[in-house]
């Protein structure tokens, strides 16, 4: 007897989204179809302004879609919840407030009990390495430290699935790459089901268990690339034949959709950003 394939965490069924722009209908998505996996790690990649955001933003439950069907465990999406974190690539922190302040905000409103919240807020402060920082301001962190400081107040709210748009898009390339290990040493402890937005190939690669590739006029995927690479995830690999094949077949998948417009195209398909 055939057992049946498991409820898929996340699923998007035949998803659209039109804006109005000027009086007239802007398709920003067009019929996007895909299951994503309990614990998968999928990562996206497009040119800008493929929709990438939007599909993210309706899986948030932050856009409705104008046509098709969001759904978290077999249930419609039909607003925000604390099953999904987001984390953006402004770190929107509260400036007023300290790092420890912040990371327990969300189970403040959730009204967690006090000492339960300390903890919680402890035990993540330290797993983002800001233990020296908690009762430091936002304005004396480093664009890397803000963004772990997010990353631990989203991890807080316990949440099953983390949303994130860019969330290393606006750090240096050193910090990026920690930020990036650090991230899959936790995934692979806790195992969320993440979806993660990037302009750059070579983190898209990294981090996937499957790349989705996005193409513009209107908004659609159009490639699944599966990561056949395994956990834990090394500097080396990044060197590995196996890890540079993968890298050229998205940048190709992205290129071929790009190549429709001039000014976008790219000198050479090792750029590497999008
Ligand atoms: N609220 C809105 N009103 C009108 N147009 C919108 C709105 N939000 C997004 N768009 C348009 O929809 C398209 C997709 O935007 P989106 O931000 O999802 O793209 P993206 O792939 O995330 O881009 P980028 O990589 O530049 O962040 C863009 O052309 C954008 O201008």
């Amino acid at each position: 007897m055939n057992t049946p394939a498991p409820e898929p965490k996340i699923a998007l069924r035949d998803v659209s989204k039109t804006f109005q722009v000027g009086g007239e209908d802007f398709v920003a998505l067009k019929d996007v179809t895909l299951d994503i996996a309990d614990n998968e790690f999928v990562t996206v990649v497009g040119p800008s302004g493929c929709g990438k955001s939007t599909m993210m933003n309706t899986l948030a439950g932050l856009e409705e879609p104008s046509g098709g069907m969001v759904l978290v465990d077999g249930e419609e999406v039909r607003g925000p919840g604390p099953e999904r974190g987001v984390i953006f690539q402004q770190y929107a922190l509260f400036p007023w407030l300290t790092v420890r302040q912040n990371v327990e905000f969300g189970m403040k409103t959730a009204r967690v009990p006090k000492a339960e919240r300390r903890e919680r807020a402890e035990h993540f402060i330290r797993l983002v390495g800001l233990e020296r920082f908690a009762d430091a301001l936002p304005k004396t962190l480093s664009g890397g430290m803000k963004q772990r400081c997010a990353i631990a107040r989203a991890y807080t709210m316990n949440p099953s699935i983390l949303l994130m748009d860019e969330p290393f898009g606006a750090l240096d390339a050193l910090t990026r790459v920690n930020l990036q290990e650090q991230l899959l040493e936790t995934w692979s402890q806790d195992r969320r089901t993440v979806m993660f937005i990037t302009h750059d190939v070579d983190e898209a690669v990294f981090l996937a268990t499957r790349v989705i590739v996005m193409a513009a006029r209107p908004g659609r995927v159009v490639d699944v690339i599966e990561v056949d690479l395994p956990y834990p995830r090394t500097e080396d690999m990044r060197l590995s034949p196996q890890f540079g094949e993968i890298r050229r077949r998205v940048w190709h998948s992205v290129y071929h959709q790009e190549s429709d417009r001039p000014a976008a195209t790219p000198a050479s398909t090792e750029r590497e950003a999008i």
